[in-house]
């Protein structure tokens, strides 16, 4: 299951993005917002991450206006690493070196082609490990300081 959410930003590319997840039949569940009246992106950040630590979700999608401010608010919560990805290679790379369990986008950004290109080499790469896992371990144990 994947958790997806945006602010009144990214209400049209959550759309594109939640009609990818159908087509290629991957289960979400959508945490709004669902209208473009102005909302507040930690507001749905939370929620959304809850769901990814929680165990509910596997990995979640976040979207704003840039991106920014939405994985900011996640990257608050202790135990989300969180990647901002606008290219391929990043989002790949966030997977095998950051074991990241958000992607953002921000769909002032990025159109809904790439970003889905982006969602599929996202939840499509794993975790090297190795050398890896001990950064994010110290990363992580950076949220206890
Ligand atoms: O937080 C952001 C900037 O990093 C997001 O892009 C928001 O979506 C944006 O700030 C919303 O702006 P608006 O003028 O309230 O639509």
């Amino acid at each position: 299951m994947i958790a997806i959410g945006c602010d009144h930003g990214g209400v049209t590319l959550k759309a594109e993005l939640m009609k990818h997840l159908a087509e290629k039949q991957i289960p979400f569940k959508d945490f709004g917002t669902y209208t473009e009246e102005s909302c507040d992106y930690p507001d749905i950040a939370k929620p959304v991450c809850e769901s990814v630590l929680s165990g509910e979700c596997e990995k979640g999608v976040l979207i704003c206006g840039t991106g920014i401010g939405i994985s900011m608010a996640a990257n608050k919560i202790h135990g989300i690493r969180a990647a901002l990805c606008h290219d391929y290679f990043s989002a790949k790379y966030t997977r095998l070196h950051n074991d990241s369990n958000i992607i953002a986008f921000g769909a002032r950004v990025i159109g809904p082609g790439l970003a889905c290109e982006l969602l599929d080499v996202f939840l499509n790469t794993g975790f090297e490990g190795g050398r890896h896992a001990l950064r994010v371990e110290k990363m992580m144990n950076l949220e206890k300081e």
